[in-house]
């Protein structure tokens, strides 16, 4: 027997307005196996710029010889059009990198940890302590040039060689991150095993050392339940996203995780939600078409393709 639709206990309200971060050029592209040339990066950043994105997630200032996709970093951040008032963002993991976003003009230094030690050594060839410990000079000298500093939790739902991960073991380094003075701290499901439930579980054990409205959800869609973990991610109050334009991505040290969630997909269900991103759906279409363009292939955004294609007819 149905139940009406009045009788059933209202939702939790949602917020009116979100911030997304288009993680596309970093980590979407990070796990590419053809070089794509700067000038198409360069090229990508700008339309996702005019676009309106506050944030725009463009460069790694990583070791070449361990994700050779990034080493033409400093080349994409000397050659985009920045527009005022949007914050490009760089992964460093340690001196010699912030060093390196530092000449490049980057606006906000990520940190990137893990929940799980042993993802932190196959990702950055050391324990989540000594991460920490390298972390705290490369945030110092953040601090210090009053950059913005962000902080990333791999494996936060779940790990490719531990399995599964504690709630404790993410809230954990969450404080260590908070304690170095990050100004927002990304929990990431690293390989998209997260589902609703468990998301929000996490999420509130974390909020305990880090207020929400600074927590964000970076979701990789590999099992399909990127969406429904965002929407779960904000009926408990989380306001920020990471995406990825035409669903790019994929972490070259989780072997088969695919890419994060496609940008088109969350602004779709932001717009039929009410809720404002301050974002041109339509110009990200077109920018996940131009890069899907060059690497040969169709978007993975179920929304992006469906738009392009009414568009077409
Ligand atoms: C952390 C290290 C450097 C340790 O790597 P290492 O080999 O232990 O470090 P090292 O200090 O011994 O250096 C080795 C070589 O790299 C050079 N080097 C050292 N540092 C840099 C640097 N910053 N920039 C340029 N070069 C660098 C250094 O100079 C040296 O060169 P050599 O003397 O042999 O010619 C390495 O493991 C590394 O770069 N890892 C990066 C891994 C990575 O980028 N992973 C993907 C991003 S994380 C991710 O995708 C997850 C996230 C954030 O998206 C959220 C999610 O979804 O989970």
């Amino acid at each position: 027997m149905p139940v009406a639709l009045s009788a059933l206990p209202a939702l939790p309200a949602l917020p009116k307005r979100v911030k997304i971060i288009e993680v596309g050029p970093r980590d979407g592209l990070q796990n590419e196996p053809q070089t794509i040339p700067a000038d198409i990066k360069i090229t990508l950043v700008d339309m996702l710029t005019q676009a309106g994105f506050a944030n725009i997630e463009a460069a790694a200032f990583v070791s070449p010889k361990w994700v050779p996709q990034m080493a033409t970093s400093s080349e994409v951040m000397h050659g985009i059009r920045r527009k005022p008032g949007t914050l490009y963002s760089a992964l460093v993991p340690n001196q010699k990198g912030f060093d390196a976003a530092l000449e490049a003009g980057v606006d906000e230094i990520v940190i990137f940890g893990a929940a799980s030690e042993a993802f932190s050594q196959k990702n950055i060839n050391c324990s989540i302590a000594e991460s920490i410990a390298r972390f705290r000079d490369v945030a110092q000298a953040a601090k210090e040039q009053k950059l913005r500093l962000r902080g990333a939790v791999s494996c936060a739902l779940g790990c490719p060689y531990q399995g599964e991960v504690a709630a404790d073991s993410v809230a954990d380094v969450v404080a260590r991150l908070r304690d170095l003075g990050c100004d927002e701290i990304d929990i990431a499901d690293t390989i998209g095993v997260g589902t609703p439930r468990k998301v929000q579980t996490i999420f509130e054990r974390a909020s305990k050392e880090f207020p929400i409205e600074r927590l964000s959800g970076h979701f990789h869609d590999t099992y399909g339940q990127a969406l429904a973990n965002i929407y779960a991610s904000l009926e408990v109050g989380v306001l920020i996203f990471h995406a990825s334009v035409a669903g790019l991505g994929g972490c070259p040290y989780a072997k088969g995780a695919t890419g994060n969630v496609a940008t088109e997909d969350v602004l779709y269900l932001m717009n039929g939600l009410g809720i404002e991103t301050g974002i041109d759906l339509a110009q990200v279409v077109k920018a996940g078409q131009y890069i899907s363009q060059h690497l040969g292939r169709l978007p993975a955004s179920r929304a992006g393709n469906a738009l392009a294609a009414r568009v077409q007819a």
